[in-house]
């Protein structure tokens, strides 16, 4: 049985950052396994996660992820079945070794610490569930996204063809349908061919998260494997969900499998549906750039995907190269006055005679909300709801060209927001999707739980939910990715030092300015300067 042990290793520290990684690790472990079982009250409120770190040489860290055996000591295990399988019966190397792990920093300093690692996903040797034993699951919460279905197919047909299991039901309309609504029975016949249509054939919601009342339908149905299939709120209710299961001593498995247009999560390479979002902004941003090159000084603004990080404008940006500014929430702009926008926009019409500007929807919301004095909103989830900077953007382009004499300008705006997530998913997606389903898989099937799965610097792993969900993934803007964009922009990077060094704040690295006192950085600008009226451009209802 390979379920590793649950408390931290004495580590032979290698040299002083392993010895101080280690501090770190062991200061972060809770409370021994099991926590007391309390009585069961009304609402379910999450249990600390109990985490699992293992130590080797070198300040090597196993973030392990939790096990069926940590509180059903007795589960019996049963050779694979995919050993007598015709496709993984014919050489070993199709089993992952049981210490096989995925290191999650992959570039190292000579003497540094090994580091956090995750174990790796992929069939094992033994597993805990028989064929004929399980009763599976699949679920879908958020927003859509591309791949959805692609996920949903991969899981009943890998379920079936790998392991034999026969019994899946689909969960209708995100979490609410565990207790709102009845299953629909899956099978390989009725999930072929949805990977060639957008959505979610199963519907989701947003809101209506209740972990009590969810964990009763999967006890009351008999469910022993659950498949979550969400963006980082739905990993936060698979996490709860996991830590109900466990409290009641439930034999079942509950998988995250992280979905997310906006590549906002943390730890793993990237989500499912970005490469395919991506592709499909590129279809807005030529259309922008074929307006706005046909007109007398053409402006096309192109609002994307991208509550809180900016991803999808940022790579859509590179990937066009036709793009002249990139709008994104990880870093702060200002309109008016001296290196502000406005002013580069006059600067590159003169120079071109057009422009094309791509905004993240979560981009300048602070600016905005300041000029119109709006309360926040939020969505059933709890996320904030979105001003529409798109609009805003346009109509402060449209007053500031309108005050200048013999400067007519020509704009075009172009919003596909729900456009690129509600496409299929593109081809290496769709490969993508697949390995997600088969990891998730075989990592039910060996007894794991508690966790999500993603490919951490190429390789899948099984990484802790609260890995996954204690941040945001967001774009880094002390990162030369960042960089790259407005090199190939040639945009101004509008930063303060003070910017800079709350971008900081984050990082794993500490931040150094490339000569310091003396970088391109300004003081902080009035970003409030250009704060003005503006129409209501509210994105939607709360
Ligand atoms: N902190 C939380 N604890 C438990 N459940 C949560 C939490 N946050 C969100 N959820 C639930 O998870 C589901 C999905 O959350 P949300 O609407 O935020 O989308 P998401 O999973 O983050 O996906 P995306 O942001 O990509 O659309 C909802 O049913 C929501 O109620
Ligand atoms: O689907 P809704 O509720 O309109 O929410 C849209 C949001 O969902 C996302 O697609 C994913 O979080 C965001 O990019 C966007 O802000
Ligand atoms: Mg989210």
């Amino acid at each position: 049985m390979e379920a590793a042990t649950a408390v931290a290793a004495p580590i032979p520290a290698a040299d002083a950052a392993a010895k101080a990684l280690e501090k770190k690790l062991l200061d972060l472990e809770l409370p021994p396994f099991p926590a007391p079982a309390k009585k069961a009250a009304a609402k379910v409120v999450a249990a600390a996660p109990k985490k699992k770190l293992a130590g080797g040489a070198g300040g090597y860290v196993l973030e392990d992820v939790p096990h069926l055996t940590d509180y059903l000591p007795n589960l019996p295990s049963f050779p694979n079945p995919l050993q007598n399988h015709p496709a993984y019966s014919v050489v070993k190397q199709y089993f992952v070794n049981a210490d096989d792990t995925v290191a999650k920093k992959i570039v190292v300093h000579k003497g540094s610490a090994r580091g956090t690692h995750f174990r790796r996903a992929g069939p094992r040797q033994r597993v805990f569930f028989q064929p004929d034993e399980v009763s599976a699951a699949i679920v879908t919460c958020g927003g859509l996204c591309p791949g959805l279905n692609t996920v949903i197919r991969e899981l009943v047909c890998g379920l079936h063809d790998m392991y034999g299991v026969t019994s899946v039901v689909g969960i209708e309309g995100g979490y609410r349908g565990f207790y709102a609504r009845n299953t629909v029975e899956l099978t390989p016949r009725s999930v072929n061919g949805i990977h060639k249509r957008g959505g979610t054939v199963l519907g989701t919601s947003r809101g209506g998260q209740d972990t009590g009342k969810i964990v009763d339908s999967i006890q009351d149905r008999g469910i022993n494997q659950v498949y979550i299939i969400g963006g980082d709120g739905t990993q936060k209710g698979a996490a709860t969900i996991h830590a109900e299961v466990q409290r009641r001593g439930l034999k079942c498995a509950v998988v995250g499998v992280p979905k997310t247009i906006d590549n906002d999560i943390a730890v793993i390479d990237r989500s499912f549906g970005f490469d395919t979002a991506v592709e499909e902004a590129q279809r807005a941003i030529n259309a922008a750039h074929v307006e706005a090159e046909s007109a007398e000084n053409g402006v096309g603004v192109v609002k994307l995907m991208g509550r809180n990080s900016g991803f999808i404008a940022m790579y859509a940006t590179l990937a066009s190269r036709d793009v002249d500014l990139c709008l994104i929430p990880e870093s702060p702009f200002y309109l008016e006055g001296k290196g502000g926008l406005l002013e580069f926009a006059e600067k590159r019409l003169r120079e071109n005679g057009h422009m094309v500007i791509v905004v993240a929807e979560g981009a300048g919301q602070d600016v905005i909300a300041r000029s119109m004095r709006l309360a926040d909103a939020h969505d059933a989830s709890g996320n904030k709801v979105l001003l529409d900077v798109g609009l805003w953007l346009c109509a402060k382009i449209k007053d500031h060209f309108k005050k200048k004499a013999n400067f007519p300008i020509t704009l075009k705006y172009i919003d596909p927001t729900y456009m690129i997530r509600a496409v299929p998913s593109n081809a290496s997606d769709n490969v993508y999707c697949s390995l997600l389903a088969h990891s998730a898989i075989h990592g039910a099937m060996a007894g794991y739980t508690g966790f999500t799965v993603a490919p951490v610097n190429g390789r899948h792993a099984y990484i802790p939910f609260y890995r996954i969900t204690e941040k945001q993934n967001k774009v880094v803007i002390t990162d030369r990715m960042w960089a790259r964009v407005l090199c190939s922009t040639n945009q101004p990077c509008f930063l303060s030092t003070e910017d800079v060094e709350k971008a900081g704040q984050d990082d794993e690295e500490p931040i150094v300015p490339l000569v310091e006192g003396e970088n391109s950085l300004v003081k902080a600008p009035p970003l409030l300067a250009n704060a003005g009226d503006g129409a209501a451009l509210c994105n939607g209802a709360a």
